[in-house]
């Protein structure tokens, strides 16, 4: 699997562990930064992400904040960009198999390395459900609020 990822000063730590994570286990990971704690505004990396994505669709994004939230805010802002904010497995199993999100969000202040990887294997072990889901999707995608 492909993965844009990114974060802001609050989650390097969980992004460096992401990225070698991801990589150790055979996946392609492109890291959009930042590479060091120096304060910045996560929309600026959300938008990274998201563009990435949105460019190519066989790839799916990470982002990570302090809480997460900030992220899933900005990148639930492209249409096209289907982002959850994942605490724990069941949360990334059902953000794939019933929403088809295309972008994780999880946060550093949130989550630890234990609970990251177990988010992430589920997210990769799982696949959009279509059925009764491919409505409800494309209902997302068409609110243009
Ligand atoms: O967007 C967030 C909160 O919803 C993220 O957690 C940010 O990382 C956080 O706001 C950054 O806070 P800081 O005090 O500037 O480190």
């Amino acid at each position: 699997m492909k993965f844009y990822i990114a974060t802001d000063h609050a989650g390097i730590d969980l992004k460096n562990f992401t990225v070698e994570l991801l990589r150790s286990k055979g996946h392609e990971v492109v890291d959009l930064g930042p590479f060091d704690k120096e304060r910045v505004d996560y929309p600026d990396y959300a938008v990274k992400v998201c563009e990435n994505v949105l460019a190519d669709s066989s790839a799916q994004g990470i982002l990570i904040c302090g809480s997460g939230i900030g992220m899933s805010m900005a990148a639930n802002r492209f249409h096209g960009i289907r982002a959850a904010l994942c605490h724990d497995a069941y949360t990334a199993s059902v953000a794939r198999g019933h929403n088809d999100a295309n972008v994780l969000c999880f946060g550093e202040r949130i989550v630890g390395q234990g609970v990251a990887e177990s988010i992430l294997d589920a997210w990769i072990a799982g696949k959009f459900e279509g059925g009764r889901h491919c409505g409800r999707v494309d209902k997302i995608e068409a609110i243009k609020g």
